[in-house]
């Protein structure tokens, strides 16, 4: 297809999909976006860790598919943080270019057979980036899931920026053994615990990040996703993580989500569709 090839980033072979309005690159380990640029910008949209790790270690960035489940809610101790997808080979199995000059590919993984569940993902690259994660139930019984799109937004520094869109609802704090705590106005790095990982249940589904220093707004707008977690490991945590350490500043996640209290029922023969687009606006 025009405008679609393959390279590797960091290591990691992608799909490149260039259009007018902007270009994307695609993991296809992990059928993960790695990067978002639009036309004309210095500055990617996504966070890729410096120090991302080879396969199968997940990769530290961009858009990681958390599928089946999200974290390791409903699931044993010693299963696969974020499900199955975010490690597993995608393969692209379908591409078209859209009415408005954009292209479009659909991903689907490979090896994961013994998840009863099927997924497909399709990358939509124009003037946003937009992603729909298809689950089908297959089988002859309701299978409860869940899943997000973890997205990794790259920032000029964690401690400056802002996401509207969130107040006013409850947050489930897993820094404070999932207590339940206000939002008040926009979330902010909290000033005497830098850090952040709350889960909003039953929020709105148009988020905000605004960034003064890079002088941008990135909007994240989810359908069929009723949760949005909010994560950044703080320095501490990510003095943990081999593939964050010194760079946690550099990224807060916003991610579109069900999860937490947010479970879906995929009954027997349906489908369940989650959606986002990003896009970006100079301020
Ligand atoms: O380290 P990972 O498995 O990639 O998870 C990274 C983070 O993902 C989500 O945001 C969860 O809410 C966090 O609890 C988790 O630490």
């Amino acid at each position: 297809m025009d405008g679609v090839r393959y390279d590797t980033i960091h290591g990691l072979d992608v799909v490149v999909v260039e259009t007018p309005t902007a270009t994307a690159s695609i993991s296809l380990f992990g059928g993960q976006v790695v990067s978002f640029v639009a036309a004309g910008a210095t500055t990617d949209v996504m966070w890729l860790s410096p120090l991302v790790a080879s396969p199968p270690t997940p990769i530290r960035g961009g858009v990681p598919v958390c599928w089946p489940y999200f974290g390791r809610e409903g699931q044993p101790d010693d299963a696969p943080s974020h499900g199955y997808a975010r490690t597993a080979m995608w393969e692209v199995i379908d591409g078209r270019t859209t009415d408005f000059g954009g292209t479009e590919l659909t991903f689907a993984p490979q090896g994961i057979e013994q998840v009863a569940l099927h997924v497909q993902l399709t990358v939509r690259v124009g003037d946003a980036l937009e992603q729909q994660l298809r689950t089908h139930n297959p089988g002859s019984e309701t299978i409860t899931m869940t899943e997000a799109f973890h997205n990794y937004l790259r920032v000029a520094d964690v401690g400056s920026v802002r996401v509207a869109g969130l107040g006013g609802l409850t947050y489930l704090d897993k820094f404070d053994d999932m207590r339940t705590h206000p939002q008040h106005g926009d979330w902010v790095l909290p000033a005497d615990d830098p850090r952040s990982d709350r889960i909003y249940p039953g929020a709105g589904g148009e988020y905000r990040l605004i960034d003064p220093v890079l002088q941008r707004a990135i909007d994240v707008t989810v359908h069929g996703g009723q949760s949005a977690v909010v994560w950044n490991p703080g320095e501490h945590g990510a003095a943990g993580m081999a593939d964050v350490g010194p760079h946690w500043r550099e990224f807060v996640c916003v991610e579109a989500a069900n999860a937490g209290p947010d479970v879906i029922d995929v009954p027997a023969g349906g489908t369940h569709t989650l959606t986002q687009t990003i896009s970006v606006t100079p301020l």
